[in-house]
């Protein structure tokens, strides 16, 4: 069995009396993209919270390329290699497109954001780096060109492709997307697919949770299912959705 990039090992949280995450096992392939679905509340952002350290977990470990990160701080996974999106739009509307991206990397950077701003020797060529990493993250969301823009001014589509830009731009080896088509039209939506698969193709390991089903069974690998903070099955898009449980869970409505 290859080494998974990222691996839950009977992971469980709870917040009082509710268990959001149940006992889950997951093993994810490097560079394959993988999709998380369930119902409203099954507990998906609860574990992409869990993988980033937002949380960590009442029991069970999290791994990261054989390294366990259940105990560490956002900061540290970021810098590890893990980088996300959030279900909701989370820019700086009054700022450019490249400064949105270029304040993600920080994160990253020994001087940090204050020692940018004070332009010391070190914190210019690390500056360098950033400008360079973030045009080449938006030249790869096909950006670029709207780089002096403000971030509120673009459309819908082009503000969820910017967020993955800036996700990219941390040079991460694992991508996770909450929901990245949520409110994209069917063209944005086909020009999101291309690029996330570009961004495989460039050897990345892409996680996203998402509730377009045609969007996650044209992409995914492999899919797991969540229900009631438990997986309730894993397989590839064309066993999903014939998994009795999967059909149970989604009240009968057809899954593709
Ligand atoms: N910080 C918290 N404190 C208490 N309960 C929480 C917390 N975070 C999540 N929950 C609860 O855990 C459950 C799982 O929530 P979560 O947001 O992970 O679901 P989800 O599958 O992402 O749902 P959706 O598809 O609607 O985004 C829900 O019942 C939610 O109310």
């Amino acid at each position: 069995m290859p080494e998974a990039i990222l691996e839950l090992d009977n992971v469980t949280i709870r917040f009082g009396g509710l268990t959001a995450v149940d006992s889950v096992n997951m093993r994810i392939e490097p560079g394959t993209i993988r999709a998380l679905i369930g119902p409203n509340g099954a507990g998906k952002s609860t574990i992409f919270n869990l993988i980033t350290g937002i949380y960590p977990p009442t029991s069970g470990n999290i791994l990261f390329m054989g390294n366990k990160i259940s105990a560490l701080k956002p900061h540290s996974i970021t810098k590890m290699g893990i980088a996300r999106t959030f279900q909701n739009i989370r820019l700086f509307g009054e700022m450019t497109v490249l400064d949105n991206v270029k304040i993600g990397q920080h994160c990253r950077t020994c001087t940090g954001f204050m020692g940018a701003l004070i332009r010391g020797g070190k914190a210019k060529a690390e500056e360098k780096a950033i400008l360079e990493a973030s045009l080449k993250a938006l030249q790869l969301m096909e950006l670029e060109h709207k780089k002096d823009e403000l971030a509120m001014n673009l459309p819908y589509g082009e503000q969820r492709r910017l967020e993955i830009a800036r996700a990219l731009a941390t040079d991460p080896k694992l991508i996770l997307l909450d929901e990245p088509a949520a409110g994209m039209n069917p063209q944005e939506k086909q020009t999101l697919m291309s690029m996330i698969r570009k961004i495989q193709e460039m050897g990345l390991t892409i996680f996203l949770v998402e509730h377009d089903m045609k969007f996650v069974m044209n992409l995914s690998d492999r899919i797991a299912v969540l229900d009631y903070g438990k997986k309730i099955a894993a397989g590839s898009p064309a066993e999903i959705q014939k998994d009795p449980a999967v059909i149970a869970a989604y009240l009968g409505k057809e899954v593709c």
